[in-house]
């Protein structure tokens, strides 16, 4: 019980002391700061006064910068100087020469009304945001640093929304955040069990999207508990929190704090609860009104009620009036510290105000604050220093907690070698997490997970089935002067019913080809009629006495008439608007009537090679003499489809991650952007080697399309484009903010990589430039490496195999790279 019993210590104020940058006068030598002349500043030391330099602003930009002398006491956890941020768009800066001071060990409240810049100030210190001028410094250096312990796990960081997984339950919300800190599992457990109990939550094995809102930020405070950080940055905590729990993490923030371990950065709306807190700080409009402790503002005001001060200065803001004005008219002392500072708000918009505290000062302050319990001081009563605060309502577990087992502490000196492991360590865990994270969300969609590993195959099949058949039943109208065909012989060597011979041999009539359909009509304008129609496709003539006609140009040798020439023509009309369909008519017309003039010598006793057209088709050398569209098709279509599936779902998991917040929570605990590409390559990783094998046994098993060279290098091309989709998902979700844009995006880019790889037509049918553009799409060297593959049977080391896989690992490889250089100038 002795913590309970302990002061709540005020490490480095006193009552009454003002706004400052500690120890400007001294850099960290203890010698003094030589500063150039123009803005005024006053150091003020004690109750010694105040001394007045002039220093240009950007000087003073530049001293914080680039020393950490001047600026940096060693009990400064966080401090920002002349902060300037405008939002692009915005009118006025969100933060406007913005200067804060935290101490190490305290509580530090920032109270404003909403849109202040509040959360801005707080996302800027825990390294989401940057400033556009000014600076700030954790532990001594900038966030984004190693020294700085941000983003990392000296940082505990609560943001304002809920920010969790909604399909985790409670326990492995905890164990996800405790992981990426680098917790082990005894200390997550103890961790979760103590949480759990001193927050009041539900069960561990309740899911996050089954808690009410109350019950959701809590688990999110839990969760910036959970490693017992140095820092903690809490955005609105105590929101939809009842009173009574509200009190108990008052307590445990005090009961961090007072055991030197936590520097406390909290925003609230509950005014009188900032009382609780070592020091307040005032913002109205991107600047700070004030920034004192709660005793300091009630006695100056002379006021019990903090809501009545925060009332004043923003109407003392609204009337130009400064604080200091204010609080001068409020107190009639003479004040030298509040006179000085008095003197520079007047002398220069860029103010600078700075209290030199003595080092001594510091360390001997003590000061335990009332708690919200004992209600307001009476009018014109001191501030309440109680000896005797309420103790937390579980204090047997805040021991528990406060043990130094479940704090972590934080070697600040130590070998490199050692620094190597640890950041291997916690890399290893954080991926641990992340795959572990992505995992359970995968899991957790079954129905989803179902669509995604069941959507490629259903794509493919859809172009096996739908793709590269010959078409059938195209109807062809007919016009037959010549005959009627009602008797005819297929064997006779007459000049008759020849037309008959010729239809007989068109596939369709009575063969399992079902290629034409013919539609007798009996004069050429009906037959028109229909076509025009669109109800045929076309229609053949065959003329009176074509039979003879045919007959004597066929068998009579050399020098036939002009009668036998024009005679013996079988004419057609077509609709020509689809070229597959007017090509396979066509075609077929071509090969029947090569047949029936075979035929036709045969049954005459003619050698029937002298009907034969002295063209020979060799066997092929690779592919066959049947080859039909979907064998070219099928190679490329599994790495457009492989391609696809990834870079969407990729790009939209991110997105998602993104908009919750999460993902700015784990950036925050140091997980880095390359962790969770490596993460998600992991998970999808697995998706897509389910997906491939599906895809190759649908197309080998099911549709029997040859793959003629060594599979396994098919399998690994198609994993090789599945995460260069991935990849490029993820950049492409690195530039948008909603879902829809990453889905728009990654259509907008499938077409072009689909029509210029090659995969529906040949790349020798694009015009000479777009065939060099082409090899900017990703899938096209990949392409050209299937398609040999599968067809020629080609190996890895072919020259037209090898550079698909090449050219594949090249593009992940810039896509990574591009994520991470835009995700950092983002960030910037
Ligand atoms: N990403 C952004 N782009 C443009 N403006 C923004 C952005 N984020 C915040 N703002 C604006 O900046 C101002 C400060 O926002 P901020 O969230 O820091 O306020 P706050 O003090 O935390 O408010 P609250 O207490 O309501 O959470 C607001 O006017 C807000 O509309």
């Amino acid at each position: 019980m002795e913590d309970s019993e302990q002061k709540y210590e005020n490490p480095g104020f006193e009552a009454g002391e003002e706004i400052g940058m500690a120890n400007l006068n001294q850099n960290g030598n203890g010698s003094p700061a030589v500063l150039p002349t123009s803005t005024n500043i006053v150091a003020a030391n004690g109750s010694n006064g105040a001394t007045s330099i002039s220093i240009p602003k950007e000087a003073t930009t530049r001293i914080v910068n680039n020393t950490r002398s001047a600026e940096w006491n060693a009990n400064n956890a966080v401090v920002i100087r002349n902060a300037m941020k405008t939002y692009r768009g915005a009118k006025s800066p969100v933060l406007n020469d913005f200067n804060m001071t935290v101490k190490e060990g305290t509580i530090y409240s920032l109270l404003g009304s909403s849109g202040c810049g509040k959360t801005t100030t707080l996302s800027c210190v825990v390294g989401l945001r940057k400033l556009d001028e000014g600076s700030i410094t954790v532990f001594g250096a900038r966030p984004g640093t190693k020294q700085s312990g941000i983003p990392g796990r000296r940082v505990g960081y609560m943001p304002q929304d809920i920010c969790l997984y909604e399909d985790f339950t409670i326990c492995e919300t905890l164990q996800y955040f405790g992981t990426i800190c680098g917790m082990t599992k005894d200390e997550i457990e103890d961790q979760v069990d103590f949480l759990i109990d001193f927050l009041d939550l539900p069960p561990a094995y309740r899911t996050v999207r089954t808690l009410s809102g109350g019950q959701k930020r809590r688990v999110s405070f839990a969760a910036a508990l959970i490693h017992s950080p140095e820092l903690l940055i809490l955005d609105e905590p105590t929101v939809g929190v009842d009173p009574l729990l509200r009190e108990n993490i008052w307590n445990h923030l005090c009961k961090l704090v007072s055991r030197g371990q936590t520097t406390v950065i909290i925003t609230t709306h509950y005014i009188e609860e900032a009382r609780q807190s070592h020091r307040i700080g005032l913002m109205r409009s991107g600047r700070l009104l004030a920034e004192k402790s709660p005793e300091a503002l009630l006695q100056e005001y002379n006021t019990n009620l903090l809501e009545d001060i925060v009332l004043k200065l923003c109407k003392n803001d609204t009337m130009g009036v400064t604080e200091e004005e204010a609080a001068a008219k409020q107190n009639e002392e003479d004040d030298p510290v509040a006179q000085a500072i008095e003197e520079i708000s007047f002398q220069s918009q860029a103010r600078l105000s700075i209290t030199a505290m003595s080092p001594n000062n510091v360390a001997q302050t003590r000061m335990r604050y009332p708690n919200s319990k004992d209600g307001p001081p009476s009018p014109g009563a001191t501030p309440k220093v109680s000896t005797n605060p309420q103790p937390p309502q579980h204090p047997h577990k805040l021991e528990k907690s406060l043990s130094s087992r479940s704090v972590i502490s934080y070697k600040r000196k130590q070998s490199f070698k050692q620094d190597v492991h640890d950041e291997i360590y916690l890399g290893l865990s954080r991926l641990k997490a992340l795959v572990r994270k992505n995992l359970i969300l995968l899991m957790r969609n079954r129905k989803f997970l179902f669509f995604v590993l069941i959507l490629p195959c259903i794509q493919m099949m859809n172009v096996c089935v739908t793709v590269g058949n010959d078409p059938t039943d195209l109807e062809v109208g007919v016009v037959n002067f010549d005959s009627d065909c009602s008797n005819y012989s297929m064997e006779d060597c007459l000049p008759k019913d020849l037309s008959c011979r010729f239809l007989d041999l068109l596939p369709g009539q009575n063969s399992l080809n079902r290629t034409l359909k013919l539609i007798p009509f009996a004069t050429e304008e009906e037959a028109l009629e229909q076509t025009k129609a669109g109800k045929t496709w076309g229609f053949m003539v065959f003329p009176e006495n074509y039979s003879t006609h045919m007959y004597e140009r066929a068998i009579s040798g050399a020098e036939p008439t002009e009668e036998v020439l024009n005679g013996s023509i079988i004419s057609f009309e077509m609709d020509m608007t689809s070229k597959q369909v007017a090509e396979t008519i066509r075609t077929t017309f071509f090969f029947t009537f090569q047949k029936y003039i075979i035929q036709l010598f045969e049954s005459c006793g003619f050698d029937r090679r002298v009907g034969e057209i002295p063209l020979k088709l060799e066997e092929p050398i690779y592919g066959s003499t049947d080859t039909n569209f979907r064998q070219f098709l099928a190679p490329s279509a599994i790495l457009g489809i492989i391609f696809f599936c990834p870079l969407i779902t990729g790009g939209v998991n991110h997105i998602s991650d993104k908009k919750r917040g999460t993902l700015d929570r784990g950036l925050v605990s140091g997980v880095r952007t390359v962790e969770i590409l490596v993460s998600y390559f992991i998970t999808e990783g697995i998706v897509l080697i389910v997906q491939t094998l599906l895809i190759f046994l649908i197309i080998t098993q099911l549709f029997t399309i040859e793959f003629n060279g060594p599979i396994y290098w098919g399998i690994i091309l198609s994993l090789l484009i599945g995460f260069c989709g991935l990849s490029l998902g993820f950049l492409a979700s690195t530039f948008c903010t909603e879902e829809v844009q990453t889905i728009l995006v990654s259509i907008g880019s499938y077409y072009p990589n689909m029509v210029l790889s090659g995969m529906v037509w040949p790349l020798e049918g694009i015009p000479k430039f777009l065939q060099y553009i082409a090899y900017l799409v990703p899938c096209n060297m990949a392409c050209e490496s299937m398609r040999s593959l599968a067809t020629r049977g080609w190996g890895i080391d072919h020259p037209h195999v090898w550079p698909g896989f090449v050219s594949t690992i090249g593009w992940i490889l810039l896509y990574w790279i591009l994520t991470i250089l835009v995700h950092r100038t983002v960030k910037n």
